[in-house]
């Protein structure tokens, strides 16, 4: 009998005895430890899209002086206000003012002063700044090119101010412009330029490295033996880290054997936040990653004897096999391991339930999860009790907005164009089986910004209710 309990006891720290984990549990361990990557500052151009990790405080007014909005002549408005097309006020120009020019004359009461668009308006003598117009070059006789004139008649009235930008309208020097957890889109990273700073300092990009693994994966262009497919996983996982604002690169795909594996993953963890791994963790005879990762490894969750990598089965489909763990980098940081199933849309969908949350998290994101929507479903599915199913769907709104969806193609975890026709993932309660026409469910969105989606599916070869993975 103890001896019994002693062996459940050993057994229960592998997750062995405890069933599969539920979806929000695994995600819970994928994200311990992930924090925001230390702040560095960055040129502009390479901070797009990247969060802020400071209070950004104007170190000059925007604009930085009273410019001129309009081609045209800096008067007193008061001198003009009595101008008409049948009565126009002719003035004398003292000066021509092009934009950056550095040498502004003043203006005196009764003249004028030709002044182009973003040059400085000139201060008045005499007379106070508001009280100074620009008249755009249409509303005189002047021709709009050419050397300025000597006299200009200016055939309508403008009230004080008109055409002038205000130094200090849009930003206040001092005025804090910018807060740190703002994500730094091209019109953030406009602001900045025109603040005059050349970089920001940002939480930088997770350096992720994606390692495919299998004996019948062949790189794409290289030709197939009997057996043998391309590999689409490293492909996706690399395009949708840097989507989603990693650095992601591969490496060549490694074969079924540990040794190789290790030897792949051990000169490549240098430059890495993060190893995704795909393939290999399920249960036949050949699971090189889980081989692999199952050992105790330098840096590895499962300290001196314990495994690397943490292999279990999370209660979802697809994606049901996962692993997490860690390794050390030569320079004694501890890398974060995530080990996806091979099948491909397994892969992704597991991106999408942990890889994209723990991306955002280290990029200093507080919303980690893509929008959810609420759709009527018009197509039904069958889905596998007790797993929270993310099912392939497409999502249209109707001309009252309201979104509805249909089961892409068959559950298979192999439909890789399927998943293309795909925009949405309905995520389907573990209670539920029988998904109806008439249920609402939440979907998570897969495009980039859209909500909806026109034209018809491409028809699909394998129908909705099939074979589960
Ligand atoms: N007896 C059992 N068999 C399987 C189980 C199970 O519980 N018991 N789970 C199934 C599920 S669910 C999944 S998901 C897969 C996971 O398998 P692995 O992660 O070990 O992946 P592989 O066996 O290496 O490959 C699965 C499948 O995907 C193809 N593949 C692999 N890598 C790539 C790649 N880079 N690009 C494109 N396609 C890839 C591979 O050829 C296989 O067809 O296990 C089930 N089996
Ligand atoms: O979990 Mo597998 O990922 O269902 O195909």
């Amino acid at each position: 009998m103890a001896a019994r309990q002693r062996r459940r006891a050993d057994l229960r720290p592998l997750g062995l005895l405890s069933g599969p984990r539920r979806l929000e549990d695994h995600l819970a361990v994928v994200l311990e430890g992930a924090d925001p990557l230390p702040p560095r500052r960055l040129p502009l151009l390479e901070a797009l899209d990247l969060v802020l990790a400071e209070d950004v405080v104007a170190g000059m007014s925007l604009p930085r002086f009273d410019g001129s909005s309009m081609d045209g002549y800096a008067v007193l408005a008061a001198d003009v206000a009595g101008a008409s097309d049948d009565a126009p006020v002719v003035l004398d120009v003292t000066g021509d003012v092009p934009a950056g020019a550095a040498d502004v004359p003043p203006l005196a009461p009764g003249r004028a002063v030709r002044v182009m668009t973003g040059a400085t308006v000139p201060v008045a003598e005499g007379a106070a700044a508001a009280d100074v117009a620009v008249v755009q070059v249409e509303w005189t006789d002047a021709a709009q090119t050419g050397p300025a004139p000597a006299r200009v008649a200016v055939r309508r009235p403008v009230g004080p101010g008109r055409n002038v930008r205000r130094a200090g309208e849009d930003v206040e020097e001092g005025e804090t412009v910018l807060r740190a957890g703002e994500r730094l889109s091209p019109r953030h990273l406009g602001l900045l330029a025109s603040l005059g700073r050349p970089a920001v300092l940002v939480h930088p990009r997770p350096r992720v490295l994606v390692l495919s693994t299998g004996t019948e994966v062949v790189e794409p262009g290289e030709p197939l033996g009997p057996g043998q497919i391309h590999d689409s996983n490293s492909t996706v996982l690399v395009a949708a880290c840097r989507e989603a604002g990693a650095d992601a690169r591969r490496v060549r795909a490694v074969e079924d054997e540990p040794e190789r594996l290790l030897a792949a993953l051990a000169p490549e963890l240098a430059g890495a936040d993060l190893v995704l791994t795909t393939g290999g963790v399920s249960a036949g005879a050949y699971e090189v990653v889980k081989e692999a990762l199952s050992r105790p490894l330098p840096g590895g969750a499962g300290g001196a004897d314990g495994p690397a990598v943490d292999f279990v089965r999370v209660a979802m489909q697809p994606g049901g096999p996962q692993g997490s763990g860690w390794l050390a980098a030569p320079d004694g940081r501890r890398v974060r391991v995530l080990t996806l199933p091979g099948n491909p849309v397994s892969a992704y969908v597991s991106f999408e339930a942990f890889v994209r949350p723990w991306l955002r998290r280290v990029l200093g994101e507080v919303e980690l999860q893509r929008p959810l929507v609420e759709a009527v479903v018009d197509r039904g599915w069958r889905s596998v009790e007790g797993k929270r199913q993310l099912y392939r769907v497409r999502l249209e709104r109707d001309h009252d907005g309201v979104a509805h969806v249909g089961a892409i193609g068959g559950p298979g975890s192999h439909l890789v164009a399927d998943l293309v026709t795909a925009t949405a993932l309905a995520v389907v309660p573990e209670e539920v089986t029988d998904v109806r026409p008439g249920d609402t469910l939440a979907c998570m969105l897969l495009e980039r910004g859209s909500t909806a989606v026109t034209g018809p599916p491409r028809p699909t070869t394998t129908e909705p209710g099939g074979p589960v993975a």
